[in-house]
């Protein structure tokens, strides 16, 4: 896949390898492997964008807002020459100065201290959960599981109502297929999202909200004067974008990797006191988040490669968490790694605002299914879910049996 030009000093290597291929989003690291292997900077022909596939320079890129912006969007499509399909969030595509305001409201509502008083609840509906699937005995670990426990507690902890909530994967799918290139994958489903994006849009407001939820809390801060009331709507679109499809995939990835690494489970099952290291292993081999991209301010040099101003870069977040120059032994799924410290939740100002919360159900439901299951097979092939820049299942077929 990569036909690399006469590599020197200052020309880059060019691909033609196209990171939305259905082959690529169903097993993207022999890809990656390539591509970090045809140097640190390739660019992508198809696109015109620039890829980064190391750890290192993705680190770099996402540690300089000022040099790699936001702004022009985190996706392919550059806001300063083409129109996004929605109006821009007013936190993952701004920049400094403006990010930091709505920036510190989004990490307080979303901070530790903030959602610590969900535990309890997290936990009770985990263990009811776990409980359930169990007596299913056969189950579909992404619908009756990975799904269900976000769109009830996420949903429930921002305050949304019960009905309606079968309109929030389909928005988040859009959000994220909205990050790759406008292909058949976005277009379709966008002629297709009038009705998720109304009941959307609906459930931002205000009076729509349960008073004391996350969503009540970014209004609060408006009548705090923080932000505008009309900005606490679109905050709570951010909530509603980023929250639900992120979680539902790294928990579908969960259950695929312990069903795929028996003898894994069987550590995390023997110490359910792993399970917050366990999620973390699972967001760094299988990142839900694949790739996204940064536009350059001014000319740049990125690992010797002369970069004009207005350039895409696609930094892969995926490719970085296997790079064999920052972690031992990359491909395989070791639970008692500790592995902080990886890209899946980005880094830098824009790192996941909603990390915390992500952790707090990864770690609460995998503790509650450890404890309660001695293990968990396929039963049938996984269908994958495909989406331009998020991994995860439409179907796992499963079974599990108790302790
Ligand atoms: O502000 C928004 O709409 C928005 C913010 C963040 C994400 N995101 C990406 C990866 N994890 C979360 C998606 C959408």
């Amino acid at each position: 896949m990569v036909s690399l030009a006469t590599f020197t000093k200052d020309t880059v290597p060019v691909t033609d390898f196209d990171p939305y291929a259905e082959e690529v989003l169903i097993d993207p690291y022999p890809y990656y492997e390539q591509l970090r292997e045809a140097g640190p900077v390739v660019l992508l022909e198809r696109y015109g964008a620039y890829a980064l596939g190391r750890h290192d320079e993705v680190h770099a890129v996402l540690s300089d807002a000022h040099t790699f912006c936001s702004g022009a969007g985190v996706g392919l499509t550059n806001f300063n020459t083409e129109k996004p399909w929605r109006k821009p969030s007013i936190i993952l595509e701004a920049d400094p100065p403006h990010h930091a305001r709505t920036r510190k409201v989004v990490a307080r509502v979303l901070s530790p201290a903030s959602i610590g008083r969900l535990r309890e609840t997290f936990e009770a509906e985990a263990d009811a959960l776990v409980d359930k699937i169990i007596q299913m005995g056969h189950f579909d670990a992404a619908k009756d599981f990975s799904e269900a426990y976000p769109l009830k507690v996420f949903a429930d902890a921002v305050g949304l109502p019960a009905e309606g909530r079968e309109n929030l994967l389909p928005y988040g799918d859009m959000v994220f297929n909205g990050f790759g290139p406008m292909n058949e994958r976005f277009t379709s489903r966008l002629a297709k999202a009038e009705e998720s994006v109304k009941w959307i849009n609906n459930v931002c407001q205000r009076e729509n909200l349960t008073p004391n939820g996350l969503g009540s809390d970014l209004y609060k801060a408006a009548d705090a004067g923080e932000i505008t009331h009309e900005e606490a709507g679109m905050l709570v679109r951010t909530l509603l974008s980023a929250g639900l499809d992120t979680t539902v995939f790294t928990l579908c990835n969960a259950m695929l990797c312990f069903a795929k690494y028996p003898d894994q489970y069987e550590v995390l099952r023997e110490n359910p006191q792993l399970a917050r290291q366990a999620i973390e292993e699972v967001i760094r081999f299988e990142p839900t988040f694949h790739s996204f991209y940064r536009t350059t301010t001014k000319p740049v040099e990125v690992a010797g490669i002369e970069m004009d101003a207005n350039q895409k870069i696609c930094v892969f977040v995926g490719s970085a968490n296997r790079d064999p120059r920052r972690w031992t032994d990359p491909d395989k799924f070791d639970v008692s790694r500790k592995a902080t410290g990886h890209i899946g939740f980005g880094t830098g100002i824009h790192g996941c605002a909603g990390q915390m919360m992500a952790r707090l159900e990864g770690d609460i439901l995998l503790r509650a299914f450890a404890k309660k299951v001695r293990s968990i097979e396929l039963m049938g092939e996984p269908v994958r879910h495909y989406n331009n820049t998020v991994r995860g299942f439409k179907q796992i077929p499963a079974r599990v049996v108790a302790l």
